[in-house]
């Protein structure tokens, strides 16, 4: 009966789909309706071939581990992972030499269209399929549950992978709503709603029926992403398209308010997707991989708490020295400085979580890059605070420093907290006795290390000297340099940023062909646990 309303729903978006790519009044419009008619009536096919065959009793796998929609976002996670630090090395180059933007590209590969492209690839293809695969992998372990829903989390996992695909598309040929972050038109919007309601529902529904009493604090980390994303992204993306058959859209606020909700939206996508939900991987992989237990348990509470009352609130120190009030950005800016406390809590959590096997450093590069990773989680929080001040950003602000401080989360703490996540995962999810070479993994680790390190460094240099060249003034109160002047200045370190991203990229590449040869190489594990047990 379900496979005949599954027909019913695919044949009518099929037919949908056709006739917007028949009255499409865009290009980037009439593509996606034409990879939507594609997808809908591929799976159309899929649900009539296999409408008469036996179904699988669910009752036979209700106490196994839902563990092939985490083997499949590991795989996405390290692809996009490779395809959006490309996509960044590329626009850094371009950054570097200009010609980069090719003539014969223009309009489609020019940095204006790419930057977006790697934004949100870094973001939302590889930090979300990170947040998304290793938020089910710790649901179920900590829950002793399967993941709730059967099939949902399949339908959460491609649903999520045509978002990019819509999302990635739309740049390219020009369909975004220019906000920073948010660029994909409203009917991508919705269908990004969907599929997180969906998502929020696998989570909610496997924490529901757990079987230990206790929520492990890595769930209040996801969920509290979870929850806090679907909030942002609905209210941010308010907007009233121009025609069903356009991608074009009208935001429904203006001036000064759009701009507020669009950075309270802005921020918070680092505190609850770039911070919350990879302190949420933090707890449950730390520990895992250094077989202690976390530090202080109650100390995670409160930085839990703390965290999430305070980023929500930070918003305006993006708009220091803007048409928003002053109180507003002081409110912003303390609010920032305050921020930092729990911000180390966290860090401090996560690196105590290791006394008593600290010499674990030294034989395990694994252990190595989760604690960079907190290193740079550290450091990234005590930058912003300090960017908050409206002093400090009178200079920062428009400059690479914003840029620096940005990559030294991204890279440092978002990258290298997935990476170790990976290594960890891959042997547990495929069977395998270990991983197929440390000492590649120390070559991973190396790489990116260095390569943050010139990015970080480059940018701090470039950042304060344009700051600097911006306000020099002659002593009758002239400027003394043009615009053009500081971007000829910048040179140099744009050039050494695009190598240290270079070696960003390498080590990724690196890491991939290490996963591939664990899954292929390495010895196999005999009995392995996918049974649900209490609280792994
Ligand atoms: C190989 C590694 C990477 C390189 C070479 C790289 C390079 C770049 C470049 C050149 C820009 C544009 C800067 C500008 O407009 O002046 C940029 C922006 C950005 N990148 Fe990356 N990137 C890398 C990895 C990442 C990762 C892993 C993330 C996030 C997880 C990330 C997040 C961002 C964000 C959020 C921006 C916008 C910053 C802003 O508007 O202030 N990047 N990146
Ligand atoms: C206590 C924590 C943090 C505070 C108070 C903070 C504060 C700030 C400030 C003041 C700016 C500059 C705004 C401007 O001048 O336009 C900024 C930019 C940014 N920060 Fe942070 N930051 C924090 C942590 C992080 C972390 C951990 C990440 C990444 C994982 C991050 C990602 C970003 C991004 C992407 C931007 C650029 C936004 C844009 O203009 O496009 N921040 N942050
Ligand atoms: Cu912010």
């Amino acid at each position: 009966m379900s496979n005949y309303i599954k027909l019913i729903a695919l044949g009518l978006v099929v037919l949908f789909a056709m006739l917007a790519t028949n009255y499409a009044r865009d290009i980037a419009y009439l593509v996606h309706a034409i990879i939507i008619m594609v997808v809908a009536a591929g799976l159309f096919i899929h649900v009539l071939r296999s409408t008469d065959e036996p179904q699988v009793a669910a009752g036979s796998l209700a106490n196994e581990y839902f563990d092939s929609v985490v083997r499949a976002g590991v795989i996405a996670t390290a692809l996009w992972g490779v395809v959006g630090f490309l996509a960044g090395v590329f626009i850094a180059f371009q950054l570097a030499f200009p010609v980069l933007n090719f003539e014969w590209a223009e309009g489609y590969a020019n940095f204006g269209r790419l930057r977006p492209l790697h934004t949100s690839a870094v973001i939302f293809a590889f930090g979300g399929n990170a947040l998304i695969a290793t938020s089910f992998y710790v649901v179920q372990r900590t829950c002793a549950a399967r993941l709730w829903g059967g099939n949902l989390a399949w339908f959460v996992f491609w649903g999520y992978q045509l978002f990019i695909v819509l999302a990635a598309t739309g740049y390219l040929l020009g369909g975004t709503q220019s906000k920073e972050y948010a660029e994909p038109e409203w009917y991508v919007d919705i269908w990004l709603t969907v599929v997180w309601l969906a998502y929020l529902a696998v989570f909610m529904g496997t924490l529901i029926k757990r079987k230990e009493p206790h929520i492990y604090v890595a769930n209040w980390f996801y969920l509290s992403f979870i929850i806090t994303v679907a909030l942002l992204h609905v209210v941010n993306n308010l907007s009233i398209p121009v025609s069903i058959w356009g991608s074009k859209s009208v935001q429904v606020f203006s001036g000064v308010q759009d701009a507020m909700v669009q950075w309270w939206y802005g921020h918070n996508a680092v505190g609850f997707f770039l911070t919350a939900g990879f302190l949420g991987m933090m707890y449950y992989f730390i520990p895992k991989q250094a077989e202690r237990p976390v530090f202080s348990y109650k100390l995670s509470i409160i930085h839990f708490w703390a965290l999430i009352f305070l980023y929500i609130w930070a918003g305006p120190h993006h708009l220091h020295y803007t048409a928003l009030p002053d109180w507003a950005t002081t409110l912003g800016m303390v609010f920032s400085i305050v921020l930092w406390m729990p911000s180390w809590g966290g860090m401090i959590n996560g690196l105590m979580t290791l006394s008593g096997a600290w010499d674990k450093l030294r034989t395990d590069p694994v252990i190595r890059m989760m604690v960079i990773s907190l290193g740079f989680y550290g450091m990234s929080t005590f930058e912003g605070p300090m960017m908050s001040i409206r002093a400090v950003n009178a200079l920062s602000h428009y400059t690479d420093w914003t840029i620096g401080h940005v990559h030294s989360g991204a890279l440092g703490w978002n990258g290298m907290i997935t990476f170790g996540a990976l290594y960890f995962l891959v042997p547990v999810l495929w069977k395998r006795e270990r991983l197929y070479s440390l000492t590649l993994v120390s070559w991973h680790f190396w790489l990116a290390t260095i390569g943050i390190v010139l990015y970080a460094a480059s940018m701090w240099v470039t950042g304060i000297m344009e700051g600097l060249m911006w306000r020099e003034v002659d002593a009758n109160g002239f400027l003394v340099n043009s615009f053009a002047d500081t971007v000829a200045a910048k040179k140099p370190m744009n050039i050494v940023r695009g190598l240290g991203g270079l070696m960003f990229l390498s080590g990724a590449v690196v890491m991939c062909y290490n996963l591939w040869m664990t899954v292929r190489r390495a010895p196999a594990k005999e009995a392995s646990l996918t049974v649900a047990v209490p609280a792994e």
